[in-house]
């Protein structure tokens, strides 16, 4: 099968974006997805009509492993980047977007997107591990779950596999972030994402991140800078919701042969 599709990133997380109803399985995903006998990505986006109200398409996400998630912050940002190039939306305009999770609002800013995130919910406290290492966090669900630890330094994490975590906790798995301060309001993180390994960013991390660090210091809102390999987000947490702002890149278009993928 010969496969129109478009490639993406914001902030380094990446995604292949496939804009018609084609019959996905996990293993196309996965194929699609590996890095040097696919396209490679982090991810899978596919443009579906919405047949709810409240908007007009569904961002159908998929981790690079096949699996899906509720939900994808920077995919969100992504997809709304290609609805508008490829002239489905007005540029100027708030765009709703239908999500496993629930609805997302992309609202036009700078080179980029800020997304009504929805309101972050506090799981209570829990571990990951790392070899001998064992961190405490806090989980936060975006409508995905993560597992948000703070750490002296980010850089010396070894995360080429899965931190350990509790799986009662966790029946379905997590994202693992790991934080240090950098200066007020300002951090540095990392994350092992469910499904996808390590990424250059998460956009439902750095809100979980920026609500554990706010709670952290006995807070409910605020606004928290968050540099990740990738890039910059800004995280805005006010009384009703989360705001996530940051980049959307379409970067190139073309054609995959499925046939000629290793599954
Ligand atoms: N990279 C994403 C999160 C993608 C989903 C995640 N791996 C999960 O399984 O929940 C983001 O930018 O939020």
């Amino acid at each position: 099968m010969r496969l129109p599709y478009a490639k993406g990133h914001g902030t380094g997380n990446d995604f292949v974006i496939l804009d018609a109803d084609v019959p996905l399985t996990p293993e196309l995903v996965a194929a699609l997805c590996d890095r040097h006998f696919g396209i490679g990505a982090d991810g899978v986006l596919r443009v579906l009509p919405n047949t709810s109200p409240g908007a007009a398409w569904f961002m159908d996400y998929w981790n690079s492993d096949g699996s899906l998630s509720e939900m994808c912050g920077n995919g969100v940002r992504v997809f709304a980047r290609h609805l508008v190039e490829s002239g489905r939306v007005a540029e100027d305009a708030p765009i709703p977007i239908a999500t496993r999770a629930g609805l997302r609002t992309a609202l036009p800013e700078g080179p980029g997107f800020r997304v009504d995130m929805g309101a972050p919910v506090l799981l209570g406290t829990s571990w990951a591990q790392i070899g001998d290492a064992k961190f405490d966090g806090v989980g936060v669900s975006m409508g995905n779950p993560h597992l948000v630890c703070p750490v002296p330094t980010v850089e010396p994490l070894h995360l080429w596999e899965s931190p350990a975590f509790d799986t009662d906790f966790y029946p379905e798995g997590v994202n693992v972030e790991f934080y240090t301060e950098l200066e007020p309001d300002h951090l540095r993180m990392r994350v092992y994402e469910r499904g996808s390994g390590e990424t250059l960013s998460c956009g439902t991390g750095t809100c979980a991140v920026a609500v554990a660090y706010l709670h952290a210091g006995g807070r409910t809102t605020g606004t928290v800078t968050v540099d990740v390999p990738g890039g910059r987000l800004v995280v805005t947490v006010d009384d009703q919701t989360c705001w996530l702002a940051g980049p959307a890149v379409i970067l190139a278009h073309g054609f995959v042969d499925t046939d000629a993928l290793r599954y």
